[in-house]
């Protein structure tokens, strides 16, 4: 593992596949330039809108998504995450609500299916029902072990909340934990920051968490403050509330210090 910088985007994502794309690759582009080697995008960056509008388009978004993701990491020569894309089910009328990771030569290195859905009566008046249209992916999510990027652990948005998803992770090696989101703007305000650093504080490690923010449709609010923490829970970067990029430093030798001077996941009982 070397030192790199590291991108986490923030868009405000539309009902609209293709103006997203082209928003997404003007963030890449930006993120490249400021140097990112590894560029996360959040959760629904290539469609955010009523669920039975997703269905309905969830095949031309899932072969768009997946090819855009291919032809921006090898165009930019960079590792990309595409945070939580729909990818239709065989034989269902649902979708994975899917991260892929994928190489500067537009190899996949890893996929996982989001496992925990938003199922929540937000105080605010809004009702999310995700399992409505996607099914809960039932494996762990994967770690991959890249020479230069360090060990690089996946989770979507809501998965934050189980700590014990992480852990695993911690325990598969992951030294980086990416966690895209589309956070309710209610919800954010108080969980969000909290929630990203007890993760990292707890397994001493990077934390990459690209984001949703303002608003995309009808009554949907997100977050924002897509943001990259350190080992010691430090918040590295912070995008605010705008679409953007919040970049920082992966230091391998920091990572180190850290787990030299807090040394909680080598006195682990349970
Ligand atoms: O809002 C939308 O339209 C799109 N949102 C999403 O796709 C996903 C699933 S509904 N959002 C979350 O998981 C939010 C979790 C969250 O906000 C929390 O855990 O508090």
């Amino acid at each position: 593992m070397k030192s790199y910088l590291a991108a986490a985007i923030q868009m405000t994502s539309q009902p609209d596949l293709e103006k997203n794309l082209i928003e997404a690759e003007e963030l890449i582009d930006l993120a490249v330039r400021q140097g990112a080697e590894l560029v996360c995008l959040p959760e629904n960056f290539a469609f955010m809108g009523e669920e039975q509008d997703k269905i309905t388009q969830a095949e031309a978004i899932a072969q768009k998504t997946e090819k855009f993701l291919h032809r921006m990491a090898q165009r930019f020569q960079v590792t990309i995450l595409g945070g939580g894309f729909p990818i239709l089910v065989e034989g269902t009328q649902k979708v994975y609500n899917t991260a892929l990771l994928i190489d500067p030569n537009g190899k996949e290195l890893a996929r996982y299916y989001k496992v925990h859905l938003f199922d929540v009566n937000v105080p605010d008046g809004n009702t999310y029902r995700e399992s409505s249209t996607v099914m809960a992916g039932k494996e762990l999510p994967p770690v991959y072990h890249s020479d230069t990027l360090g060990t690089l652990g996946l989770s979507v948005c809501y998965d934050v909340r189980f700590p014990e998803l992480y852990r695993y992770l911690a325990q598969q090696g992951a030294e980086v934990l990416f966690v895209p989101a589309a956070f309710t703007a209610y919800t954010g305000k108080d969980h969000w920051q909290v929630l990203l650093q007890a993760r990292a504080i707890e397994n001493t490690a990077y934390v990459i968490a690209p984001a949703q923010t303002g608003n995309h449709y009808g009554l949907r609010h997100t977050h924002g403050h897509a943001m990259i923490i350190d080992p010691w829970g430090m918040v590295l970067a912070d995008a605010g509330d705008q679409p953007g990029v919040a970049v920082a430093e992966i230091d391998p030798a920091r990572l180190a210090q850290v787990r030299r001077q807090m040394p909680s996941l080598e006195h682990r009982v349970f």
